[in-house]
């Protein structure tokens, strides 16, 4: 009960109804790619990873990749960030059309409107787990009266408030997942696009943090996309997609 009051009053204090009006209608999907290839070129020779990829993510969605490793499934979350371009194909994300836009403006929307949970988008090192869930907030623009609320809930959600104090390198690897993810979540952005983000988790942590995604998605209407291995996460998917040559099946 406690933790249902708080998480509404952590929800509220994102004034989710004043995001609402940038968001569009609740009918316009989150995530639109159609006919999206991707090749890279390395000296002489050509990959082509991605070959024709159309999806459709929609609010409140939980979608989860599978996939053989090296089928491209973190290159499709790369290029639904606008991390990457693709060579051919069109990328929306929350009525942004990525595919029109520089790099300027593909990186405010990422800040403001996508949570990362990727290997690369790290800790801050010399910042301790509150200073890092609070770093997230302040470069997503969320005002800062909201923060403390924010965090706390967060770090409860991923079991990490008695580490609160710590920096990473007294962390765990699993723990620094967990911190990781409360700072991906902790600005309630619209779209979270995560890379195997139970990978480091136990299985009684991960189901916690599936439960998690659950509420993030039931609660905030957050759309989630995420690769994973683990056959119980994919349980809990609405949607299972299967990269199989650099198709989705
Ligand atoms: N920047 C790059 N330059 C050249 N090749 C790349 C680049 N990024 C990815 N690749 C290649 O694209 C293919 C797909 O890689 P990707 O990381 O998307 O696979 P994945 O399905 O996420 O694999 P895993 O499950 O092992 O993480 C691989 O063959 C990889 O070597």
């Amino acid at each position: 009960m406690a933790v249902l009051e708080q998480a509404s009053c952590s929800q509220d204090s994102l004034n989710r109804d004043a995001q609402a009006g940038d968001l569009g209608s609740r009918s316009q999907p989150i995530v639109s790619l159609s006919g999206i290839y991707k090749t890279f070129r390395t000296g002489t020779t050509e990959i082509q990873v991605l070959k024709g990829i159309d999806l459709r993510l929609d609010p409140g969605q939980l979608a989860m990749l599978k996939g053989r490793s090296g089928s491209g499934k973190t290159t499709l979350l790369n290029v639904i960030g606008g991390l990457d371009m693709p060579t051919k194909g069109n990328v929306e994300v929350n009525g942004h059309h990525f595919h029109q836009m520089g790099d300027k403006q593909r990186t405010r929307v990422r800040k403001s409107e996508i949570g990362f949970i990727f290997q690369a988008f790290a800790l801050h090192p010399l910042l301790s787990a509150w200073e890092n869930v609070e770093l997230g907030l302040r470069l997503s623009g969320v005002p800062s009266p909201q923060w403390t609320d924010r965090i706390h809930y967060c770090l409860e959600q991923v079991g990490m408030t008695q580490r609160a104090q710590h920096r990473p390198y007294e962390l765990s690897g699993g723990e620094q997942q967990r911190v990781a993810i409360a700072k991906a979540i902790a600005p309630g952005p619209k779209l979270l696009l995560a890379d195997e983000p139970t990978a480091e988790l136990d299985t009684r942590m991960s189901e916690r943090i599936m439960l998690l995604f659950e509420r993030l998605r039931s609660e905030e209407r957050m759309t989630i996309c995420m690769t994973t291995h683990d056959q119980t996460m994919l349980e809990v998917a609405d949607h299972v997609y299967e990269m199989v040559d650099g198709r989705l099946g």
